[in-house]
């Protein structure tokens, strides 16, 4: 277990009562305004002292209010981003990098300066202020900075909230490295279903200082009513998938899932790189009979594996795709109609733009 957090804590009328476990290598936590993801994270850095509970981090108890330990903030060994870089103005790229080792016993030192700005992209940077960075810049030397104090734990609260969607995607493969290459386990404040899509391996979804949900990031993606607060129905299944092949006359790419073959705009990566490709709920449509002459290009075969009826108009599907597990949001009334129930063949229809974009991520293949 990476980290484990059994807390309760009160300020001012709002009461946080939270409980998880995870053993992601990037956890997001997810969850509308004020419903206390801000206040964990600050849990786990030291900078809230919570009444009651225990925090562990990677085997190292931090808080333990039974048995009154409580690790002081500059002992944690918890690196922070915020959602501003907080940069030194004064001093230039190299020294802001550097000043993340200050705190740490030389002994502790072991991550490599120039592993963490490859890693990050940031060589052609180091001798540059901050004030002559991007956004993206100023947050991937934010990263390192805190890399470089050789944290066991990297909490980042809403590191891109600041950011337009264009510096975003320039900086999520860099996070995704990180989550991938990087060596230190990553907790991540996000309000985007994309982005925990994109990046997430673990996902604890929080309500009114409660912990809702919490699993890995396929599991808790699949129920849609769990992320309500994001629109009706952003959520969707997560599948691993590789770049088969490239129809460039046509400006689509190919990819392989268990489930079949899924047609997509356009990827520019070489054949045979690992994807996670997000899929939608609300883009998917259901058939009793394997459909012809339709526009459609995805069209996968499955059995439902169950229907999650939470009372509304619509219905979610779950469906097993040889072994991949896909979800479709249908009417209350095409169940009816249809006679979907558990066990039951269909097949599942996907256009090829339904794929979301900004969800398309690389993944390292153990993760799914
Ligand atoms: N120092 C404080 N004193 C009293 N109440 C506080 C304090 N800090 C936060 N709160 C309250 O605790 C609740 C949870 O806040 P928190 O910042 O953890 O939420 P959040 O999920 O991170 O929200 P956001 O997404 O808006 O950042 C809120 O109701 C907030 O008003």
């Amino acid at each position: 277990m990476i980290l484990g957090v059994d807390i309760r804590h009160e300020q001012g009328g709002f009461v946080l009562q939270a409980r998880f476990q995870s053993g992601g290598r990037l956890t997001a936590l997810f969850g509308p305004s004020g419903s206390g993801k801000t206040t964990i994270v600050n849990a786990i850095g030291g900078l809230v002292r919570p009444e009651h509970g225990r925090i562990v981090v990677q085997d190292r108890v931090l808080i333990d209010t039974e048995m009154d330990v409580f690790v002081p903030k500059h002992r944690r060994r918890i690196g922070y981003v915020f959602q501003e870089g907080r940069l030194f103005p004064h001093l230039d790229v190299r020294r802001n990098l550097l000043f993340g080792r200050w705190f740490t016993p030389r002994r502790e030192r072991t991550t490599n300066f120039d592993h963490v700005v490859d890693l990050l992209g940031i060589g052609h940077l180091l001798a540059r202020r901050p004030s002559t960075l991007s956004g993206g810049e100023k947050q991937r030397v934010a990263i390192g900075r805190a890399l470089l104090a050789d944290p066991q734990l990297l909490l980042m609260d809403e590191p891109l909230a600041s950011l337009d969607e264009a510096r975003k995607a320039e900086i999520y493969p860099y996070i995704e490295r990180l989550r991938d290459e990087g060596g230190v386990p990553i907790v991540l404040v996000s309000h985007s279903v994309a982005e925990i899509a994109r990046l997430a391996t673990s996902i604890v979804v929080l309500s009114e200082g409660r912990v809702t949900a919490s699993g890995s990031a396929p599991e808790i993606l699949r129920h849609t009513n769990l992320f309500a607060q994001a629109g009706p129905a952003e959520a969707g299944a997560l599948v691993e998938a590789r770049v088969l092949r490239h129809e460039d006359g046509y400006g689509l790419t190919i990819l392989q899932a268990k489930a079949g073959p899924l047609t997509v705009p356009r990827i520019d990566r070489p054949a045979g790189t690992p994807l996670r490709v997000r899929l939608r709920a609300r883009d998917i449509i259901l058939s009793l009979h394997r459909p012809e002459g339709l526009s459609a290009l995805n069209v996968l075969p499955g059995l439902i594996s169950s229907i999650d009826d939470t009372g509304g108009p619509s219905v979610d599907v779950m469906l097993d795709c040889h072994g991949d597990g896909l979800v479709a949001r249908v009417t209350r009334k095409s169940v009816s109609e249809l006679g979907l129930v558990p066990g039951l063949s269909v097949h599942a229809i996907i256009k090829s733009i339904a794929f979301d974009p900004e969800a398309l991520g690389t993944v390292a293949p153990q993760d799914m």
